[in-house]
């Protein structure tokens, strides 16, 4: 996922996500605002014969930021170039990726709070100006070229919209926040995803996979495809909301949609920090994860639920944590965290 780019699944040739990705602003569900706000954006610049501002799509993983940079790509009419920060290590290989876009191309830079700040200094006049400044020779004969470079729309993406600097963020004219889908969006992105895929499903086994796909397409791509695969060798003709419920019970995705990893980084601030409050390199040691992981993918959707609270002095569970794990809140201890979280 976002912590290892080149195991990305985005990023494999076989790729399972390929086939559910929409191709269009029409086929996009959800994310209305950025939806509507795209539209008017990319049809401005096509009225105008300009390339559009660059974009930077922001929000946890699997929500549609690769998806929307192609559908901008795409709807603009223009030619679509993809890389990630971790992969451009040196400013040369930038500055050849630059120089051979086509005007008004989409660059699009997957994971760009992991430029290396060599890198990131060749985009900042590449941005702003649309010109490469170049170092030519070493010692006191070098000097500086400037080239000028096609018009543009570099589109950035990223998981951590605050690991970036600020000069790299005040340069995007168009950030674009991503939110958790809800469950009646993702009851669209699942009844699509069950015609693309072939798979008898009525409405109540969709709204089940949707119900527990922890609001994100992604996952619920993912459970689709595990349903099936169980409905098929059980002979189930159609995924009703018992066969999907069976399903998803024996993947371990519980009644809110979390999986065994979401439930073990719950019982560990319950049990072992007694409801916390613990730091999170702490919990990211104790759950064998790193801890880009444990705040890009697992804490995310937790504290939309209001499940967990992130403090100062570190997580806290709060008392939802609690019930859904099947325990009490202890009182004094809410009452503390609550005061942790005034403060
Ligand atoms: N709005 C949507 N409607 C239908 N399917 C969607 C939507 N958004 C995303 N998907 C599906 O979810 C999957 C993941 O989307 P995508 O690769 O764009 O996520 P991402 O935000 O780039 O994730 P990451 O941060 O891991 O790179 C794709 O298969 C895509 O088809
Ligand atoms: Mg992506």
């Amino acid at each position: 996922m976002a912590t290892s780019p080149d195991l990305s699944p985005a990023r494999q040739p076989d790729d399972p996500d390929a086939a559910l990705r929409p191709k269009s602003l029409a086929e996009f569900v959800g994310q209305r605002a950025a939806r509507e706000n795209l539209r008017v954006f990319i049809e401005a610049a096509k009225a105008r014969g300009e390339a559009m501002d660059h974009v930077l799509f922001f929000g946890p993983p699997g929500l549609g930021k690769t998806t929307l940079a192609q559908i901008v790509a795409k709807e603009l009419g223009v030619g679509f170039r993809s890389t990630s920060g971790p992969v451009i290590a040196r400013a040369g290989d930038l500055a050849a990726l630059l120089t051979n876009l086509e005007p008004h191309d989409v660059l699009f830079i997957d994971e760009i709070h992991r430029l290396n700040p060599v890198v990131e200094e060749i985009l900042y006049p590449a941005m702003e100006d649309r010109a490469l400044d170049i170092i030519i020779g070493e010692g006191p004969s070098a000097r500086s070229v400037r080239i000028d470079l096609p018009p543009f729309t570099l589109v950035g993406a990223t998981t951590r919209q605050g690991l970036l600097t600020t000069p790299l963020r005040d340069r995007f004219g168009i950030p674009v926040r991503l939110t958790f889908y809800t469950e009646d969006e993702l009851l669209k992105v699942v009844s699509r995803g069950a015609g693309l895929l072939e798979l008898p499903i009525d409405e109540g086994g969709a709204r089940e996979i949707a119900r527990r796909s922890r609001g994100t397409p992604r996952v619920a791509g993912r459970l689709m495809r595990r349903v099936r695969d169980f409905a098929h060798v059980a002979g189930d003709a159609t995924v009703t909301a018992q066969v999907a419920d069976a399903a998803l019970t024996r993947l371990e995705v519980d009644s809110l949609g979390l999986d065994a990893m979401d439930r073990r980084y719950l019982a560990m601030i319950a049990t072992t920090y007694a409801g916390g409050p613990v730091g999170v390199e702490t919990l990211a040691a104790g759950l064998s994860e790193p801890r880009d992981t444990v705040e890009e993918v697992i804490e995310p959707y937790l504290i939309q639920l209001g499940l967990i609270a992130r403090t100062a002095r570190g997580r806290c569970l709060n008392e939802g944590g609690w019930r859904h794990l099947g325990l009490a809140p202890p009182g004094p201890a809410v009452q503390s965290n609550l005061f942790d979280e005034e403060r």
